[in-house]
């Protein structure tokens, strides 16, 4: 069974179009306009155990309402989901059980206290035995070098140094699948280094199923064999990170990456229909 279904997923937003100055704050007292924004378009992406799998696009292009949407923060305006076998929105809890989840801009630890009483915190409300969470720190303290920094407050802890302690976090209670939104974010080469390094042994010693979401293709070439393109709300490319470059014929990434987000379409196709995406004309094909 996958890890991850999805089956024409869509996420809707109402906007609210406000009019200009006072006089249109007035008229919007009394006559309010909307218009509405497909953020995710009927998305059909499948994920199996043990995958890792890099989720890019560019500004805007739905990736966080994506992950909103698997994680059970967002419901769905129509479509299927479905992650470790339940319904993200309407079973919350217990999917939350078998997630993990690293937002690099945020934090899932409690600014003003030490790192080891939010881990004991989560601890409780992810009710891991004692045994375990001894068993599971003392892994993560080695592998990654949290000695010095267990009974530190959050707010004292550099970038750095705090999403180590995120990745930790997330995986005391050892879920099956990890969400990574942007983890390695301002972080130097040497912490990027460790943090990549840290995912690749989870995903092998322990065959967690990762998605990883990035600006940063420097990750995704470190780690995932597998890249999904999402492109305003429809899925314009998945499969291996190989033939991404084989079929634009191109070295880089970064390079196939810039076309797609200038605007570049596969002729007369869809590109709803989950389709890979031709060599762009003029460029030879590996
Ligand atoms: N709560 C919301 N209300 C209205 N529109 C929203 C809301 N959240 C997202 N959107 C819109 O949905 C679209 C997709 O946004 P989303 O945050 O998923 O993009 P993203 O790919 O994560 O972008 P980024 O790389 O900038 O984080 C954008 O047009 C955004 O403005």
């Amino acid at each position: 069974m996958p890890i991850i279904e999805t089956e024409k997923l869509t996420k809707e937003f109402k906007v609210f179009n406000r009019r200009e100055g006072l006089l249109g704050a007035v008229y919007d007292l009394f006559s309010r306009r909307y218009h509405t924004v497909k953020a995710v378009h009927e998305l059909d992406f499948t994920v199996e155990e043990g995958e890792m799998v890099g989720y890019i696009g560019a500004n805007g292009a739905g990736k966080s309402t994506t992950i909103k949407m698997l994680t059970g923060i967002l419901t769905p305006t129509s479509g299927k989901v479905m992650v470790n076998g339940y319904s993200p929105f309407k079973e919350r809890e217990k999917c939350t059980r078998g997630i993990g989840v690293v937002f690099g801009q945020r934090s899932q630890l409690w600014w003003d206290i030490a790192v080891i009483e939010s881990f004991k915190l989560l601890r409780r409300i992810y009710e891991v035995p004692e045994k375990a969470f001894r068993r599971r720190l003392a892994d993560f303290t080695e592998i990654l070098d949290l000695g010095p920094l267990l009974n530190l407050p959050v707010r004292k802890l550099s970038l750095g140094q705090r999403m180590r302690c995120e990745l930790a976090a997330a995986l005391l209670h050892n879920p099956p699948l990890l969400f990574l939104d942007e983890p390695t974010i301002g972080l130097d080469v040497l912490a990027k280094e460790k943090i990549r390094d840290f995912l690749k042994r989870i995903n092998k010693e322990e065959n967690t199923t990762i998605l990883l979401t990035t600006h940063d293709l420097g990750d995704i070439e470190a780690l995932c064999p597998r890249v999904a393109i999402i492109d305003h709300g429809r899925m314009i490319y998945d499969g291996t990170l190989e033939s991404l470059l084989k079929r634009w014929g191109q070295k880089e990434l970064e390079d196939i990456v810039k076309l797609i987000y200038q605007g570049y379409r596969p002729e007369g196709g869809d590109p709803g229909e989950h389709q890979q995406i031709p060599a762009l004309p003029g460029i030879n094909q590996a």
